[in-house]
């Protein structure tokens, strides 16, 4: 495994304006994370739990680049995160495909965006298509497919842009369980083709240690971390999750967000 760092969060802080309830006119500031601060290795898969409003969307969209900071500093490669950009894909809950487009079209606009010469798009496409097992979906639209489907679809668009980074906010949780660990397996066999470094937020125990090479545990908000749990399982077979060290890391995790702090907190 590379040592190499890829991603540091510096006591990064994100405060939003939110109006007073009572008050007209007037705004209060509300702090989502605090002073958050950890690494990521290249190539690592990290996930984070936490309950829910403790800011995991926000770090996210922080190292997307589609919010800044209100104090620290969030580094790529040794250098500030300034926006986005095409070395960061970005995967939602929600498939966000462009429904005037078929599976390969949406493929193709990662394509297009990162600038690849028109005549390359169809075998890249092919490419991508066949990494999700979707060859044969190629020229269907979006409301020709499945939940499972056009979230591979979007992963594939994503990873068409051939980031470093795959940023991924609760992916996989508007699917059925069985579709959901379909998804789970692929994505590591993808993650170990790709060496993609990978961020996904979860609010599955099970998920964040089946996927995790490390699980980042969250406070309640404001966001801080509250412990980074190493995952060393030897395999990640399906039938992993019943295995005794797995069982074990479950039960370190869930006592960690189930301790006095988070009590009344929706995890
Ligand atoms: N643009 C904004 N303006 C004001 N408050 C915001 C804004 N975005 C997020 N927040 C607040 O910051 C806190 C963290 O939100 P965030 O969506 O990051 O949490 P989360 O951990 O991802 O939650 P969930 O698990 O429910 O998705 C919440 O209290 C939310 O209301």
């Amino acid at each position: 495994m590379t040592t190499v760092e890829k991603i540091r969060f510096e006591r990064v802080t994100k405060s939003f304006a939110v109006r007073d309830a009572n008050k007209k006119g007037v705004s209060n500031e509300y702090t989502a994370v605090q002073d958050l601060s950890f690494t990521v290795r290249e190539g690592e898969f990290i996930t984070l739990v936490g309950p829910s409003g403790c800011g995991k969307s926000t770090l996210l969209d922080l190292t997307g680049g589609l919010t800044t900071p209100t104090r620290g500093r969030i580094l790529i490669d040794g250098k500030e995160i300034a926006g986005p950009g095409l070395d960061r894909g970005i995967v939602f809950q929600q498939y966000a495909l462009f429904p005037w487009k078929t599976a390969r079209g949406n493929i193709e606009f990662g394509l297009e965006a990162k600038g690849i010469p028109k005549r390359e798009w169809k075998e890249k496409a092919n490419y991508y298509l066949n990494l999700v097992g979707l060859s044969q979906f190629a020229d269907r639209y979006p409301h020709e497919l499945s939940g499972g489907m056009k979230q591979r679809i979007a992963i594939a668009r994503s990873l068409a842009f051939n980031p470093d980074v795959l940023l991924m906010d609760e992916p996989y949780a508007a699917l059925d369980a069985q579709t959901r660990e379909s998804l789970q397996s692929e994505l590591l066999r993808i993650w170990k083709q790709t060496k993609k470094t990978i961020i996904f937020i979860t609010h599955s125990i099970d998920e964040a240690i089946y996927l995790g090479e490390r699980v980042v545990v969250l406070t309640g908000g404001p966001g801080q971390v509250k412990e980074i749990v190493d995952v060393p399982l030897k395999s990640r077979d399906a039938d992993v999750r019943s295995h005794p060290d797995f069982v074990k890391i479950r039960q370190k995790v869930w006592n960690l967000l189930h301790e006095p702090e988070y009590i009344g907190a929706n995890i």
